[in-house]
């Protein structure tokens, strides 16, 4: 099928899908406002770190099937379908999504489009804003335009974006009329062959399909972490109690893992713009438990500074404190509200010496607090190190053994913030190793 598409906003969403669109077969241009990511995007370069889309990309830039421009004039009439991929991130006020770049990139087709497009939404959105949006084209569109939407959210995750896109769960198509339920199907054909499950629905079951799944993953998430608190009082093991109840099939044994909790750009937007939407709505209290999911996580963060303070024996200022892991989970560049980098910088704001290792995310994290010492390697990080840190399970820091640090290290103190080490090997080597949920006496004591 010789279909033409294109891919508006080239952030994490967006590259991925223009990439795994050419993978597919198809034309594509990808359009974004930033002229640098452009620059880089059309030699080849990824500008940010995801497995396996780096090759994907060379390949098709390569062939010429995947292309990229800043110039909406070069796709708006060019394109059989669009997908809007640009960012909807928190409010600068924090009530809500700030809905400019959608809106905008929208406005910008609906304008220029003659003949007839498809436009289908990708990013995530408060519900409602399909039906907001058409209001929009009509009021934008050229009389020789005849322009549908479609609404169609993404689930992929960070680290596993290809195979996501390539082979997702689920496709979820919110449509109004036929002829783009058709066109979707056309774009989606090798994995529907591949028995991918379809929903086919309107637009505000589409928009609420992905901040449910996304509400649900954080307040599991939540769940397993407010056991932890209890374990944390009590005694009794989180992993054990997390694996115990996975058997469930009911339940199931993903989202269950406690820690310093979630981040990135996704769930806590999301849970926040979910309760603002509902709000507005009139439904005061319907999403009130996401106020209380959000809290539960924030409280992971500031358990750990607590934590080190009491593990350095109320002795923050001055200490050195290595932190491994800085992205807001493995296998990403991705800082964006990162439990570890905040953490990080509330032990630098209380008077510790912080160095920070992050096999990817040192740059990006640098651009935001500076302040900070990024170290090039682990052992620069963990050298003389009064207490250690591992606060993202990457691969080399799970594989950490207590020898790997033992010469290095000042004093034998670790917080296992991903609960991903083995305790007993530790102790025995003579560590103080806290885990998540790990039963401790109370974290008393001023900051
Ligand atoms: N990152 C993920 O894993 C993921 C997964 C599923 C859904 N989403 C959703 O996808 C959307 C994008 O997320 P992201 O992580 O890719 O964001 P991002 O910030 O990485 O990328 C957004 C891109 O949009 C561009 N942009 C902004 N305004 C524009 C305009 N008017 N025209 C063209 N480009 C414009 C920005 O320059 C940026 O490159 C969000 O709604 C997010 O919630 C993200
Ligand atoms: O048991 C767990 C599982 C995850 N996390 C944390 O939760 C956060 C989010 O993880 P994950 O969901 O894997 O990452 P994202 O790439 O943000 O993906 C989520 O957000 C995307 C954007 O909406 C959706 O497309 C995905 O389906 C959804 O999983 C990370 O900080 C993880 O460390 C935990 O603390 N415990």
């Amino acid at each position: 099928m010789s279909m033409k598409i294109s891919v508006v906003g080239t952030g994490y969403l967006g590259v991925t899908h223009a990439a795994c669109m050419a993978e597919l077969g198809f034309e594509v241009i990808g359009v974004d406002v930033d002229p640098a990511k452009i620059e880089a995007l059309s030699a080849g370069l990824l500008p940010f770190h995801e497995p396996g889309l780096p090759e994907l990309l060379r390949k098709h830039v390569a062939s010429g099937r995947l292309r990229f421009t800043t110039d909406y004039e070069q796709v708006s009439s060019w394109a059989d379908v669009h997908f809007i991929g640009v960012g909807t991130p928190q409010r600068a006020d924090g009530h809500g999504a700030d809905m400019r770049y959608v809106d905008a990139a929208v406005a910008e087709l609906a304008t220029r489009i003659r003949g007839k497009a498809l436009i289908v939404g990708k990013s995530t959105v408060p519900v409602g804003t399909a039906r907001r949006l058409r209001t929009l084209i009509a009021a934008n569109a050229h009389p020789d335009a005849e322009i549908t939407l479609a609404w169609n959210p993404e689930f992929l995750r960070e680290g596993f974006a290809v195979a996501d896109t390539m082979t997702p769960d689920r496709l979820v198509l919110g449509v109004e009329d036929e002829t783009s339920e058709a066109l979707l199907r056309g774009i989606y054909a090798s994995a529907l062959a591949a028995a991918t499950p379809l929903i086919v629905t309107d637009f505000e079951t589409a928009e609420l399909v992905k901040v449910a799944a996304n509400a649900f993953l954080a307040t599991k998430i939540s769940f397993i972490n407010s056991f932890a608190e209890i374990t944390e009082t009590i005694g009794g093991d989180i992993t054990v109690l997390a694996d115990a109840l996975g058997h469930d099939a009911r339940i199931g044994r993903k989202f269950l893992n406690a820690g310093v909790g979630f981040g990135g750009g996704c769930l806590p937007k999301d849970i926040r713009a979910l309760q603002a939407r509902t709000s507005e709505l009139g439904l005061t209290h319907t999403m009130g438990f996401l106020a209380e999911v959000d809290e539960i996580n924030l409280r992971r963060r500031e358990r750990v500074v607590r934590l080190a303070h009491t593990m350095l024996n109320e002795k923050l200022v001055g200490a050195r404190i290595a932190v491994l892991g800085v992205t807001f989970k493995p296998d990403s560049d991705d800082v964006r509200d990162s439990p570890a980098l905040d953490i990080a910088v509330r032990l630098f704001n209380a008077g510790a010496e912080v160095l920070v290792y992050d096999p990817k995310g040192n740059k990006n994290a640098a651009e935001r607090f500076p302040r900070l010492h990024y170290a090039k390697d682990l052992p620069e990080a963990v050298a003389q190190a009064d207490l250690v840190l591992l606060l993202t399970e990457w691969a080399e820091f799970r594989a950490l053994v207590p020898a790997d640090l033992e010469p290095l290290v000042a004093e034998r103190r670790i917080i296992d913030g991903r609960n991903v080490l083995s305790r007993g090997q530790w102790e025995a080597a003579g560590w103080e190793i806290v885990g998540m949920g790990q039963h401790h006496a109370p974290l008393d004591g001023e900051l």
